[in-house]
């Protein structure tokens, strides 16, 4: 991926059903909760790097004794980070304490940290600040066990000021405007209702305040809080939640748009965003690891009952296809497939632009995500080799000696790591005059092994802004003197801002739609760019469900290959020898490539929730009023 765009957040649940003293007797440890956590977080660091948080419970403690642990930051390195701190104080508490050493139960009762219930988040924002107290979890706290709820997840609200104001109808006074706030309250909100229900009826039975405390863990209707909670949310979400005295649940979006994934056996209970990353941290095979389904909750009572249950009514399943094209880990089994499959669907396309003359082509791919779609493109060009060498030798079989027969057999494919990426140099970038030269070097070439009669075929996830790709891929390759460079998306163009986890909210940050502003004003059709405008200002104050998304009609006018061309076109500048195009995937091969995720409004402007329509008609607005705020 050249542009980084920032995306996604991560989740992680574990639950450990047997006593602490079962993991240390059988794993060596009683902090192997927390262990497999910080894999569990590491092995997902690719969904969020603007911070990263832990928190765990411990059940069963005596009033007095402290059961909620939760650490955040947002260091360079959150994960590790976090970890620090919280093996130091691990450690200075053992050192302090040697007594505690083998002694499960002392350790439960004084380390901090150790815990049955244990909850990761790593984080990208797309609502707010980057600020720690943005980081989740978030943490709800309260005298009663019942009512402490701690809360994180990937997930964006199309509607989250709508849902803030109601909050402020119910007469509640949040202290904050952060997205995971206001979902938290929500939640709290109902919790609260729903403990005092529970022990009103316990009162009626007899129960002293005392003896109801249990019964209350026991009687809580998780789901019934998180259907009233959630009845208003619009959005994509993975929200988990952890209640004090032990209950824990993770609730998915009904159109399936994030992604989330459960584990169990009779040891533990896990929940993540990805799953090899449970797999690889659990030992566990594919089939094991199952994906939750949209609209339901996984809900883990204290006891370790586990049940999944409807919450909110599924849609039409969505599930967003960019966590297939880049987001998501290529080791998952399908996610490699079917990125091969990305990489593979593009090569007809690519044969055309090379007029099929694999012999003089250089294949390669912008480092490191695109690696896999890499692949499967090579796949598909050896194919293409293997046709013209059989096609020669019919044409030629009574001619063909062994000599003539071995020279066309050793025509290889030419594939070559062209690209690399000095990470590194991003760090010293400031924004003074040299600044466009220090990113042009962002990027890396191999000399040497292009040469001016080819074609340089480089494959990309995406592209997002291409700004990277301007100032730096492009500019470098250029150096390499090839007749021409092809450029290659394994994603269609992105067109429409997305609301649900990934932080692309503005128009005008799209090379897609800069493309097709500059068709407008070059074609004298600029009215169009008005009457959009108008048509969304006449749409601000409509219900969600009636707003209709006219952003389309921006593009209507041209075929993807003008915008293709177009795109090209604002990669180069006067510096640019050889000729450029781009290639971007088809919409219908993408959902082809990732039949499970076809979720598509970035590419097509096909929202999943009514809100999302309310977002691009916003985010239009924005871009003519040179507004660079967030549409939602
Ligand atoms: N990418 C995400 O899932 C972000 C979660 C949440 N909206 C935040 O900004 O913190």
């Amino acid at each position: 991926m050249s542009d980084a765009i920032k995306h996604e957040c991560g989740i992680s649940v574990i639950r450990l059903l047997k006593p602490l003293e079962y993991y240390k007797e059988k794993y060596g440890s009683a902090f192997y909760g927390v262990n497999k956590m910080y894999l569990m977080m590491e092995k997902q660091h690719n969904r969020g790097q603007d911070g990263a948080g832990f928190a765990s419970i411990k059940l069963d403690m005596a009033p007095g004794e402290r059961y909620i642990s939760r650490q955040r930051s947002i260091a360079q390195q959150p994960i590790q980070d976090i970890f620090a701190q919280i093996n130091s104080r691990i450690n200075q508490t053992l050192l302090e304490h040697p007594e505690y050493a083998d002694d499960v139960a002392l350790q439960k009762k004084y380390v901090p940290y150790i815990g049955e219930l244990l909850l990761g988040h790593v984080r990208y924002g797309t609502f707010g600040k980057n600020s720690v107290e943005s980081v989740h979890p978030f943490l709800r706290q309260n005298n009663w066990m019942h009512r402490n709820l701690i809360v994180a997840g990937n997930f964006n609200m199309t509607n989250v000021f709508k849902l803030f104001d109601k909050l402020v109808e119910l007469g509640q006074h949040p202290k904050e405007k952060a997205d995971t706030i206001t979902v938290m309250e929500k939640i709290g909100h109902f919790l609260d209702d729903a403990v005092a229900k529970v022990y009103k009826k316990l009162k009626k039975e007899g129960f002293s305040k005392f003896e109801a405390s249990p019964q209350i863990a026991e009687r809580l209707n998780i789901a019934k809080i998180l259907k009233k909670a959630s009845k208003d949310w619009d959005g994509g979400y993975a929200m988990a939640g952890l209640l004090g005295h032990g209950d824990s649940f993770v609730l998915r979006d009904p159109s399936g748009i994030r992604p989330a994934y459960y584990y169990k056996d009779d040891e533990v209970v896990v929940i993540a965003s990805e799953r090899p990353v449970i797999q690889t941290v659990f030992n566990a095979n594919f089939e094991d690891v199952h994906e939750l389904d949209p609209g339901h909750a996984m809900i883990i009572k204290k006891s370790g009952a586990t049940s999944i249950e409807k919450i909110q009514e599924p849609l039409e399943r969505k599930a967003c296809s960019f966590e297939r094209i880049y987001f998501s880990r290529g080791s998952d089994a399908e996610i490699y497939q079917e990125r091969k499959e990305l990489g593979r669907l593009l090569m007809p396309e690519v044969l055309k632009h090379i007029q099929h003359d694999t012999q003089n082509t250089v294949f390669s791919y912008i480092p490191n995500t695109a690696e896999t779609s890499f692949y499967g493109m090579v796949e598909a060009a050896q194919a293409e080799l293997d046709k013209q060498k059989a096609d020669e030798i019919l044409k030629r079989r009574n001619e063909l000696d062994k000599e003539g027969l071995e020279d066309i057999l050793s025509k290889k494919l030419r594939t070559e790591k062209i690209a690399i990426k000095d990470v590194k140099l991003r760090t010293f970038i400031t924004e003074d005059s040299s600044r466009d030269d220090l990113v042009a070097h962002v990027y890396d070439v191999t000399y040497g092994v292009v040469k001016e009669s080819d074609n340089l075929v480089i494959i990309d996830d995406s592209i997002v802004r291409g700004t990277t790709l301007k100032k730096s891929i492009i500019k470098m390759l250029s150096r390499l003197n090839p007749k021409k460079i092809v450029v290659v998306s394994s994603a269609p163009q992105i067109r429409y801002p997305d609301c649900y986890g990934i932080d692309m909210a503005k128009l005008q940050d799209f090379i897609a739609f800069r493309a097709a502003i500059d068709l407008l004003k070059e074609q004298n059709k600029e009215d169009i760019i008005d009457k959009v405008y108008q048509k969304c200002l006449s749409q601000v104050e409509f219900e969600d469900t009636q707003v209709i998304n006219y952003v389309k009609e921006i593009y209507e006018p041209f075929t993807d290959e003008e915008v293709s061309n177009k795109i090209a076109d604002l990669l180069k500048d006067e510096t640019t020898k050889p000729e450029v195009s781009v290639i971007y995937q088809k919409v219908d091969d993408l959902h082809k490539a990732c039949p499970k995720n076809l979720g598509d409004w970035y590419f097509t402007g096909d929202y999943p929730t009514a809100g999302g329509n309310r977002v691009v008609n916003r985010a239009f607005i924005n871009y003519v009023e040179g507004n660079l705020k967030r549409a939602y």
